[in-house]
């Protein structure tokens, strides 16, 4: 699904990503790592919101560095932003309809498509309230409604989980599960090591711009590079164990 070829991305003297060689085929693949590693650079390259100075990505087989943002959209590769990207002035449902808008999606099958969207997204009861007025969960599953209801192939979320309560987490997830169930393929940045040990058949682990490691979940997050380059947690579980 993904195959990322020696991509380098520069802004000034800050490299970000750095000769990053990277292959994920899974249904719902994770993306870590420590604050600062590259996670949502990467991403913004893969929706074409930066372009890389050097290398290749491909996704689903197509070399995509010449689509424009919109053209990703179109061939089915969607985005939600860390922070939400939805209009104070627009409903739930209208933040929504933007993106059929851009698609240029008919009217008919749009209304379709929106009722459905809203419905996934738990957000029917709320499709009329002004963005202003959206709690932060219903901000975040208006997000995710915009890159659902363009019917994507790949749905990419930057921390979707940050800042959930409890039952959010659990909708979201169930959220997330019931999509790859019919077939989407999530890509997940997030700092929550849980939730991506859950729901993920794949993980990637930058630090600083460079793969850590990659493959199988758990054989992953198992990997004494990722907890000693990550996981602080496990090295002081060490400690502690060492200490007993
Ligand atoms: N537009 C930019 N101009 C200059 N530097 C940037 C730009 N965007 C990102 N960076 C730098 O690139 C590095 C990687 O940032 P990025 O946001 O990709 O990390 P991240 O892994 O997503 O971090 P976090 O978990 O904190 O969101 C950081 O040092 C950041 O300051």
């Amino acid at each position: 699904m993904i195959d990322i070829d020696a991509l380098t991305v520069t802004f000034g003297g800050v490299t970000p990503i750095d000769r990053l060689s990277l292959t994920l085929d899974g249904q719902i693949v994770g993306l870590i790592g420590p604050n600062g590693a590259g996670k949502t650079t990467l991403l913004n390259v893969l929706s074409g919101l930066v372009r890389p100075s050097a290398g290749t990505v491909r996704l689903f087989g197509k070399d995509i560095g010449a689509l424009a943002a919109g053209q990703r959209l179109g061939w089915g590769v969607t985005r939600a932003f860390q922070t939400p990207q939805v209009a104070d002035d627009l409903t739930a449902s209208e933040n929504i309809q933007v993106a059929l808008d851009s698609l240029q999606v008919p009217r008919a099958e749009a209304a379709t498509r929106l009722a459905e969207t809203l419905e996934r997204v738990g957000l029917a009861g709320h499709a009329r309230r002004l963005g202003a007025h959206l709690d932060g969960f219903d901000l975040r599953m208006t997000e995710i409604g915009r890159c659902l209801v363009t019917g994507p192939k790949l749905i990419m979320l930057d921390e979707p989980a940050a800042g959930l309560a409890a039952a959010e987490r659990t909708r979201l997830i169930d959220l997330l599960r019931g999509l790859s169930r019919a077939g989407t393929r999530i890509l997940i940045i997030d700092h929550d090591i849980d939730l991506i040990a859950g729901l993920c058949d794949q993980v990637a682990v930058l630090d600083f711009g460079h793969l850590v490691a990659s493959g199988d979940t758990d054989t992953v997050l198992a990997d004494p590079k990722v907890r000693a380059a990550y996981l602080g947690e496990f090295e002081d579980d060490d400690a502690e164990a060492r200490a007993a």
